[in-house]
C-alpha cells in the first residue's frame, strides 16, 4: 500500500520471528507488523558493510526501482527504514521459501514445472523491460516460491535502469552471457540468455556451461558449448527453446514474447503461473 511506502517505520512496529536465511549483506527474519498482523520478511543490512562495499547508491536505486514494480512474480519491497547502525528492508514474505533448495531436493524439475516457472519469469521480465529495468542476475539463488507455488524474482541487488547500465561484473559466472563475460555493452537480452541458462538448470539440475575451473566455464560460455546429456530425458521442444535463447549474437536470441508462444511453453506451462 502507498501508506507502507511513506510511513516512518521502526523495529517496534514489528514482532520479529525466526531467521529466514542469509540474504545479501545481512540476515532476513520472518516478522509480523503489529497493527495489521501482516506477515513480512524483514531484511537487516549493516550500514558499515554497505559502506565498505560502496553499495549504498545501489541500494537507494534499487529501492527506487522496486517502489515502481508491481508484478505477481516479482517479490515486493514494501518499504524501508533505518536506525543508527542498520538499514531494514520490509519485503514480501514468500511462504514456500527458496527455489534453489527445492531444486537441490528434486535434483531437477518436471517439464511442466520448469515450463511454468520459465513462463512466469518471462512475463516478469517483459514487465521489467517495459519499465526499462534489466535484471541481469536471474539465477536460482534469487528466486523464491510464494504460497500458491508461484515464482518470485527476489533480489534486485544488480538491476539497473537500461539508460544508465554499468559494466560491472555481477554474480556467479555461470549465468553471464558472452557479451558480459567479454564485458562488452549489454542490454535486456542478457535476461533472455540467463533465462535460457535457468531453463536448462531446471531440466538437468546443473547449468549448461558448468566446469571445474572459472577459465573453463568462461571458454564454454563464449563458445556457447551447449550439450544436452542423454539423462534425464528432455523433450526436443525444450531443447529447441533453450537453443534459441543461448545464442551468442544477442540480437538473435528469441524475444521473450516469442518465448511465450513457443510450443514447449504452450504445451507445458500452467497458465496461472
Ligand atoms: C525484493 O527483494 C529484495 C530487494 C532488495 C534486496 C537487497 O538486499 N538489495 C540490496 C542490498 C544491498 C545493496 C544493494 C541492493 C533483497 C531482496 N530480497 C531478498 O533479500 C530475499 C530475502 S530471503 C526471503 N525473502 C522473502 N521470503 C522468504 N521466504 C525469504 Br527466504
Amino acid at each position: 500500500s502507498s501508506e507502507a511506502a511513506q510511513k516512518r517505520w521502526t523495529t517496534s512496529d514489528f514482532d520479529v520471528g525466526k531467521p529466514l536465511g542469509r540474504g545479501k549483506f545481512g540476515h532476513v527474519y520472518l516478522a509480523r507488523e503489529k497493527r495489521s498482523n501482516h506477515i513480512v520478511a524483514l531484511k537487516v543490512l549493516f550500514k558499515t558493510q554497505l559502506h565498505q562495499s560502496q553499495v549504498e547508491h545501489q541500494l537507494r536505486r534499487e529501492v527506487e526501482i522496486q517502489s515502481h514494480l508491481r508484478h505477481p512474480n516479482i517479490l515486493r519491497l514494501y518499504g524501508y527504514f533505518y536506525d543508527q547502525k542498520r538499514v531494514y528492508l520490509i519485503l514480501e514474505y514468500a511462504a514456500r521459501g527458496e527455489l534453489y533448495k527445492e531444486l537441490q531436493k528434486c535434483k531437477y524439475f518436471s517439464e511442466r514445472r520448469a515450463a511454468t516457472y520459465v513462463a512466469s519469469l518471462a512475463r516478469a521480465l517483459i514487465y521489467c523491460h517495459g519499465k526499462h529495468v534489466i535484471h541481469r542476475d536471474i539465477k536460482p539463488e534469487n528466486l523464491l516460491i510464494g504460497a500458491q507455488g508461484e515464482l518470485k524474482i527476489a533480489d534486485f541487488g544488480w538491476s539497473v535502469h537500461t539508460f544508465n547500465r554499468r559494466r560491472t561484473m555481477c554474480g556467479t559466472l555461470d549465468y553471464l552471457p558472452p557479451e558480459m563475460v567479454e564485458s562488452l555493452e549489454h542490454d535486456a537480452s542478457v535476461d533472455i540468455w540467463s533465462l535460457g541458462i535457468l531453463c536448462y538448470e531446471f531440466l538437468y539440475g546443473v547449468p549448461p556451461f558448468e566446469a571445474r575451473e572459472h577459465s573453463e566455464t568462461y571458454k564454454r560460455i563464449v563458445q556457447v558449448d551447449l550439450k544436452f546429456p542423454p539423462k534425464p530425458i528432455v523433450s526436443s521442444y525444450a531443447k529447441d527453446l533453450i537453443s534459441q535463447m543461448l545464442v551468442k549474437e544477442s540480437t538473435r536470441r528469441l524475444p521473450l514474447h516469442k518465448l511465450l508462444e513457443h510450443p514447449w511453453i504452450v504445451q507445458n506451462a500452467d497458465p496461472s503461473g
